[in-house]
């Protein structure tokens, strides 16, 4: 699989952790989450801090390391939402 569809691979493996809720599994822990969606809404808002504060450092290699997690986390909250990456993409289409 070549590298931009990474993204659609992580979002694939986030799907199948939803629906089998792996003991051993982050993502699945966040499906299941004692305080619900505001598990990754707080994530979110940590990974957000963490890319502003790596840019402010100017830090390239945390600035790529924290907007992975954000993006991570960003995929949760669509799949948590029954949404896909087809619903980002149309999105973005219509605003060409
Ligand atoms: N891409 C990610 C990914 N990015 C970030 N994270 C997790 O998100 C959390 C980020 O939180 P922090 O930076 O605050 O670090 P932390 O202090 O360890 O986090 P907490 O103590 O708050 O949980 C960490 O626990 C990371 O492991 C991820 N966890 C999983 N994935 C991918 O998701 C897929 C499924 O993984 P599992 O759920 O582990 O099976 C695999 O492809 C993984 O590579």
């Amino acid at each position: 699989m070549s590298d931009s569809d990474i993204i659609d691979e992580l979002f694939a493996v986030i799907e199948d952790r939803k629906e089998a809720l792996p003991e051993d599994s982050y993502t699945a822990s966040l499906f299941s989450h004692e305080k619900g969606e505001n598990a990754v809404l707080e994530k979110l808002g940590e990974e957000t801090t963490e890319v502003i504060l790596a840019a402010k450092d100017d830090d390239r290699g945390e600035i790529a390391a924290e907007s992975a997690d954000l993006i991570y986390h960003l995929l949760v909250l669509l799949s948590m939402k029954d949404m896909d990456l087809d619903d980002l993409r149309s999105e973005l289409r219509e605003r060409r």
